[in-house]
């Protein structure tokens, strides 16, 4: 008799880079207020989830010894969140194939879990419409509601509570992934310190910033990218200044850390000019890796048998 292997369902999650971050005081609660002009990135994850007896998670890729496999991976509090959700056995064998850095900044954990709520929601045919998937998103984490949205969005409250934002063009990245992580609580807390010894200079709101996203401009973006972690982040690893400096130095019209970082990423005019900025900065030896990518891409979703088949 053949016997029939489960087919998975794959389902691809973006990183995020955020254009504008802007962090308000420590609420009660221990997050804080924030006003974030997200965009999603083509560097991304997979997420293989396939029927199974038992709950088990799996990862390869860049970074994947440095992954839970356990309790402590999203993708397996995501999975347990939503079979309770359904009243059912949390039964599935999760693959996370990792193209986004780990603790960079840069949403690679909440792709994972947004993925696996996307992917189970398919898998076991739970039915559960967008906004459903949303709110189980917020509890996993800040960044999980963006990861599942995709495209440009602005985030409030703590950077769950999404509007789309208007972005016309593709814009191109070039990402420089650096030795080592930055735990996101930490860099937080850094900025807190910073501000209770002096007051680090806050960036505006991001009226101007959307302006220029409508308009697809990216000369004029450039100079609004700003994010008040960036000090935080610098100040916990002084190094990034000399990728900052390097990737302008090769080309880019502007460079940025990437969230809490400590991950930078580096608004190029076009497509072969972040390529040559690649390079160049491939060769400075002032960080670990580099990608090149392009924004905005949607939120996490199921590849079907085309996508499977052209996509990589
Ligand atoms: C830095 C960003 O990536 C910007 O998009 C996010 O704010 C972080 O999102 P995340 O990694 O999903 O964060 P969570 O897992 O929700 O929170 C981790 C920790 O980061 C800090 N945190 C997070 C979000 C927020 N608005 N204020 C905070 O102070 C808190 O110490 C929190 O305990
Ligand atoms: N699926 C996952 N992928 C990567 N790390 C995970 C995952 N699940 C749990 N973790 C843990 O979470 C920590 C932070 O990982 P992640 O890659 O999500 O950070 P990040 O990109 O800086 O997050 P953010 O930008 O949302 O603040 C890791 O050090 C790891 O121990």
């Amino acid at each position: 008799m053949l016997s029939v292997v489960p087919r998975p369902v794959i389902v691809r999650a973006p990183s995020k880079v955020n254009l504008h971050l802007g962090v308000g005081d420590l609420r009660e609660d221990g997050y804080h207020e924030l006003t974030s002009v997200f965009q999603a990135l083509s560097l991304g994850d997979d997420v293989h989830l396939t029927e199974s007896d038992a709950l088990s998670v799996h990862v390869r890729g860049v970074d994947a010894e440095s992954v839970p496999t356990d309790r402590g991976n999203l993708v397996w509090q995501a999975a347990e969140l939503l079979a309770r959700r359904a009243g059912r056995a949390a039964g599935v064998a999760i693959t996370i194939v990792k193209g986004v850095p780990v603790a960079g900044g840069m949403a690679g954990g909440s792709a994972d879990a947004a993925a696996t709520l996307v992917g189970l929601n398919e898998l076991w045919r739970l039915g559960l419409d967008r906004a459903e998937l949303f709110e189980l998103g917020a509890e996993l984490g800040s960044d999980v509601p963006f990861t599942l949205h995709g495209m440009t969005a602005l985030g409030t409250g703590r950077g769950e509570k999404l509007l789309p934002v208007l972005s016309r063009n593709s814009f191109h990245w070039v990402i420089a992934l650096a030795k080592g992580g930055l735990s996101t609580p930490a860099v937080f807390r850094e900025l807190d310190r910073l501000r209770a010894e002096g007051n680090p200079p806050r960036i505006g709101d991001p009226d101007e910033l959307m302006h220029a996203l409508a308009a697809g401009d990216a000369d004029a973006l450039a100079p609004l990218l700003g994010n008040d972690l960036q000090a935080a982040a610098l100040s916990l690893k002084p190094e990034l200044r000399r990728t900052l400096r390097a990737g302008v130095t090769a080309g880019a019209l502007a460079g940025i850390v990437s969230g809490s970082g400590p991950t930078c990423v580096f608004l190029c005019s076009d497509e072969d000019t972040a390529v040559e900025v690649a390079a160049e900065l491939a060769g400075a030896g002032v960080c670990r890796t580099i990608r090149v990518a392009h924004g905005p891409v949607p939120g996490a979703r199921v590849l079907d048998d085309i996508s499977r088949g052209t996509e990589h």
